[in-house]
């Protein structure tokens, strides 16, 4: 089944009133009473109207009550059946999640999540009432957050947590926090007082775009254990309050709030390049990327999943909206193979604690699925293993079949007759059980003659690098062609683990392309140069950079009039992350940009130039927006995943598009007197080459290094002219990343 994304506007807040409302909901052609559509302008041509299909759309007029209704009650059937069920909020800050997973106060504006437990014990109550067998039902808690990439119990007291937090572990395809706590939980009362306990513990702040901003993306589990007879089920459901994602001009965020901020956005946007993966059918998923999409396993959780989409109605939010409505429509094409929980028979069966009031049962350090707690079953039943389910259990959906779909459960929801539990219907399970022959003898997963190669090319380089590495260290010898050079220092990126060259490759590429986007042709060569080292043999690549070398240089007498625009540069404490759009094809999604400091010597883009890209997604009312999209995709001829370059927050193998330079003619007399000796000449040359592959082989410099003293050097002008040549060591230990040390260092081993 796809994953059910439903959007929801919220209404305007009393400070928005005289904010234009650009976001609408509506109704199809087909029925305009209900609506399944949201339209807003294309941010940089406001006639143009983009359109965006979902299963359900919710208007500021709808109630927490119909959004229950009509969308989370269903799943407490399936929950009871044995599946698992996962229901997110995603927007970007301010437009609602936390109201709508928790809600306020009063009866009426309970969130999804309290009502959610109504509904469970409402239910639990029917089936120990109403069953032939007599069956129990045993409801616990667990409710953790993710702070700065860091899990903390949110059943615990925040003096109790340990700075590093809790570890994660892999169990099978799905990541499980060790260590914490579960709580039974015997009534809505009980869970009321947990509940707001645990949401005191929560990490949130005020930032100028919401008084009370969640910092941390909150993770509530339900199990639900049924003892019937001699078996007992478990299922669990996952309630997820997702941070929001920032834009840190508007936030105006300070220091902490900045490092939280691109905890939340780095999560995020590893969320969107999961979706992004899944979609086109990658090998490899980044899951692993950030802890939160190791928990929430987007397309492999095995459970129902319902992701509602919060949505601000005004302008001031535009880029946000459509940022996010394109990370959803990306992922309602996921399909989620939901997989029936198998019972626990008696005997064999885990020791279920026994439920005494509200004590705290701490768990002695075993693992816990988020998600899916199958790890008892698996674990007891040796013969029942993890290979039992589909390692991948998503495809793309056609928007055809998502339309039959959505428009099934539209019925369902409309349907006054029907009940809405029924709207998810259980016929529609795909798969219950796997028998081991259907693991040893099903299809196997396709591996495409490229894939095979590729492994098969990973693993012989592999192999040679490790004998490599064994022999004594040796001097770059000049017989060595460039292309194999670089070829080898790729490799030992990667065996160093501390590179991903392809990710490096296309950070590059998209830089190119925002470039290009805002018409700045040189700075789009020198990154497409700069993406070459890690594409030496693509030859659209090449054609590119041919065809814009010669583009530049038939403009060339016309850009030579304009004057360099160059600042002093002193430091940037006002660098940040935040999202934007990138032009890659068509299909915008949230990257991060690189925030211009006032003191930055980068070429200052401005605000629409960096935020918005050009609103690629034309989804035309009508038309499937597949098509559109697949076509459009391929537009881009690389496909982008990183651009994430902060290096201030963490060293992720990011990228640095930082480039420190002086005012021309800034520099000291002594400097550019000093005598030079023939290494220091050496080693001046060497930087002067503006050859990453060369620069890296320097003692002390790694590929980032290596990098960003080639951005440097490479200058902060548009068109170049403010390239920087090295004339001393003093000038290279200027460099930003480069100091006294590491020169010396580099120095040194030559
Ligand atoms: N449907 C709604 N009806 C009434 N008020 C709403 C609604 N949705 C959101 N609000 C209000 O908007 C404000 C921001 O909402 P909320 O805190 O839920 O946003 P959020 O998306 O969780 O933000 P963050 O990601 O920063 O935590 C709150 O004051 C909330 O009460």
């Amino acid at each position: 089944m796809a994953i059910r994304v439903i959007a929801r506007i919220r209404p305007q807040h009393e400070k928005e009133l005289d904010k234009e409302i650009i976001v609408s909901a509506i109704g199809n052609s087909s029925d305009s009473i209900h609506p399944t559509e949201i339209t807003l302008p294309n941010p940089r041509n406001e006639k143009e109207i983009f359109t965006f299909q979902f299963s359900s759309v919710y208007d500021h007029s709808a109630t927490q009550q119909q959004l229950f209704d009509n969308e989370v009650a269903p799943t407490i059937k399936h929950l009871f059946g044995g599946f698992d069920v996962t229901i997110f909020a995603y927007g970007s800050t301010g437009t609602g999640k936390t109201h709508t997973m928790r809600g306020g106060k009063s009866l009426a504006e309970r969130g999804m999540i309290p009502r959610l437990l109504s509904g469970i014990f409402r239910r639990a109550r029917k089936v120990t009432k109403e069953s032939v067998v007599e069956t129990r039902v045993k409801i616990s808690l667990h409710y953790f957050e993710i702070y700065n990439e860091k899990v903390f119990d949110l059943f615990e007291a925040p003096e109790k947590r340990s700075l590093a937090g809790l570890p994660l572990r892999d169990n099978g395809n799905k990541a499980v926090v060790v260590g914490l706590t579960e709580r039974p939980c015997e009534s809505l009362k009980d869970f009321e007082h947990l509940y707001d306990q645990a949401n005191l513990n929560r990490s949130t702040s005020a930032t100028k775009l919401n008084a009370v901003s969640s910092r941390s993306h909150a993770i509530l589990g339900i199990k639900l254990e049924m003892k019937t007879g001699d078996q007992t089920r478990i299922s669990t459901a996952s309630a997820i309050d997702l941070a929001g994602s920032e834009d840190n001009r508007r936030t105006e965020n300070q220091k902490e709030r900045m490092v939280e901020s691109a905890s939340i956005n780095k999560s995020l946007f590893t969320l969107a390049k999961c979706v992004e993966a899944i979609g086109r059918q990658d090998v490899r998923i980044p899951y692993r990327e950030s802890k939160m999409t190791r928990i929430l396993n987007i397309g492999q959780n095995n459970s129902l999943t319902v992701m509602i989409l919060n949505l601000a109605p005004v302008r001031t939010y535009h880029q946000d909206t459509l940022s996010s409505l394109n990370f959803a429509n990306r992922t309602k094409k996921i399909e989620v193979r939901e997989i029936e929980n198998e019972p626990v028979f008696k005997g064999c069966s885990r020791a279920v604690p026994t439920f005494t009031g509200l004590s705290i049962q701490r768990q002695p350090l075993r693992p816990l699925a988020t998600s899916v707690h199958n790890s008892a079953v698996h674990a007891l039943k040796p013969s029942d293993k993890q290979g039992d389910r589909q390692a991948k259990a998503f495809s793309v959906y056609s928007d055809r079949a998502r339309l039959s779909n959505a428009a099934r459960m539209e019925t369902a929801r409309r349907s006054p007759l029907k009940r809405p539990s029924d709207s998810f219907s259980v016929s529609s399970r795909p798969t219950k059980r796997r028998s081991p022959d259907h693991v040893l003898f099903g299809p196997q997963p396709t591996i495409s003659k490229e894939v095979f190669e590729k492994i098969v090319e990973d693993k012989v380089t592999d192999i040679l690098a490790a004998r490599a590495l064994d022999q004594p260290p040796i001097a770059p010898q000049p017989h060595i062609s460039e292309e194999v050079q670089k070829r080898l220092e790729l490799l030992e990126k990667k065996i160093d683990g501390k590179d991903d060259g392809r990710e490096q490759g296309l950070a590059f590429l998209l830089m190119a392309k925002q470039h290009l986007v805002r018409g700045e042709e040189t700075s789009a060569l020198r990154m497409y140069t700069l993406a070459k080292q890690y594409f030496p043999k693509n030859e659209k690549l090449d054609l590119k950079i041919d065809k814009l070398r010669v583009k530049i240089h038939q403009r060339k007498p016309e850009k030579q009039q304009k004057e360099p625009v160059v600042e002093t540069l002193e430091s940037s404490p006002n660098d940040d992350r935040y999202l934007v759009y990138s032009d890659c094809g068509t299909d915008e999604m949230p990257r991060f940009g690189h925030r211009p400091s006032k003191s930055d010597t980068r070429p200052k883009l401005k605000e629409s130039d960096v935020q918005g890209g050009p609103a690629t997604a034309q989804l035309s009312t009508k038309c499937s927006t597949l098509e559109t999209v697949k076509a459009k995709q391929h537009d881009t001829d690389y496909e982008i995943e990183v651009y994430d370059e902060n290096s201030e927050y963490e060293s992720d193998g990011g990228f640095y598009y930082k480039a420190r330079t002086r005012k021309k003619g800034a520099r000291s007399e002594s400097e550019q007197d000093q005598a030079q000796t023939p290494r220091t000449k050496q080693l001046v040359n060497i930087v002067n080459t503006r050859d990453v592959s060369q620069i890296r082989l320097l003692k002390g410099v790694g590929a980032k290094k290596a990098q960003a003293i080639v951005e440097a050097l490479c200058g902060a002008d548009e068109d170049g002219s403010n390239e920087v040549v090295v004339k001393s060591l003093s000038e290279l230990g200027h460099l930003r990343g480069v100091g006294p040390k590491t020169v010396e260092s580099m120095r040194m081993g030559l």
